[in-house]
């Protein structure tokens, strides 16, 4: 059997005496999308932020590609190919859509967002920059300020960039949010395009997008694991549909 990309096991984080994720282990197998559903305050959030390397837990183990991450952060993860997207907006509002980009070819190249070089003009990184922003169907746009894309249009512009770093593993939150039904049809349909190039752990509140992507489903309830499975099999878990799905299931 393939190796999992993403082992994560008995993972334990409290805030005070509040227990955020509570023993939770998962697997994130290659080519998969692997759905994280579960009430508000399940703890969801704490978890890909466990795994991006932006809180620490207080027990437990990430192994990314049979690598352990502990003590590594978030930008060490990333460079690695552990890369979270969504709901960390990397971009520079005053920048064209295709400068934005540009800098995360440059960072992929070697430089840090940090220390970058001016990247005006540099046509190493404008060809695979747009290239990107033709996948993502934004370039259209490659020169307008990323402050003036509408919120759609900043979603397709963050995948672009998450992308452009050549990640091994999408960490994707809630990347639905905010969008009305024509734009969630359409990142649906590239989401499900997009675990061709590399897994995807999907946290997401839309049922019918986690329907139709994922490939199993994890269940987190006050911070615990109570179901995975196929599509099938959490549709018709009674405690999944009374913990949180209800009989809108
Ligand atoms: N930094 C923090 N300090 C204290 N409590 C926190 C902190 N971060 C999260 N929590 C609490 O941990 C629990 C899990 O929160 P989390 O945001 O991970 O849930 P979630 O499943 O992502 O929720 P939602 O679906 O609403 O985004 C909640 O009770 C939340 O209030």
């Amino acid at each position: 059997m393939a190796e999992p990309v993403l082992e994560i096991r008995d993972l334990r984080k409290s805030f005070g005496a509040l227990k955020a994720t509570d023993g939770v282990s998962l697997d994130l197998m290659p080519g998969e999308i692997h759905a994280l559903i579960g009430p508000n305050g399940a703890g969801k959030s704490t978890l890909i932020h466990q795994i991006s390397g932006s809180i620490p837990p207080d027990s437990g183990t990430i192994r990314f590609l049979g690598r352990d991450m502990a003590g590594l952060d978030m930008a060490a993860r990333a460079k690695l190919g552990l890369g979270r997207s969504f709901q960390i907006s990397s971009l520079a509002p005053e920048f064209s859509a295709l400068r934005n980009v540009m800098l995360a070819v440059q960072a992929r190249q070697g430089s840090s967002f940090r220390f970058f070089r001016p990247v005006k003009g540099d046509r190493s990184l404008a060809g695979p920059a747009l290239a990107m922003l033709e996948r993502v169907g934004l370039a259209a746009r490659a020169n307008t300020p990323a402050a003036e894309l509408s919120h759609g249009e900043r979603r397709q512009l963050e995948i672009a960039i998450a992308l452009a770093l050549g990640p091994k593993a999408f960490l994707l939150d809630e990347p639905m949010a905010g969008m009305g039904p024509e734009g969630s049809k359409s990142l649906t349909k590239f989401l499900d395009g997009l675990r061709r190039q590399a897994p995807i752990l999907l946290v997401e509140h839309d049922m019918d997008a986690v329907f139709a992507l994922a490939d199993r489903i994890s269940v987190l309830v006050y911070g615990r694991i109570v179901a995975t499975g196929t599509v099938d099999e959490i549709r018709n878990d009674p405690e999944v549909r009374r913990a949180y799905l209800g009989e809108a299931a």
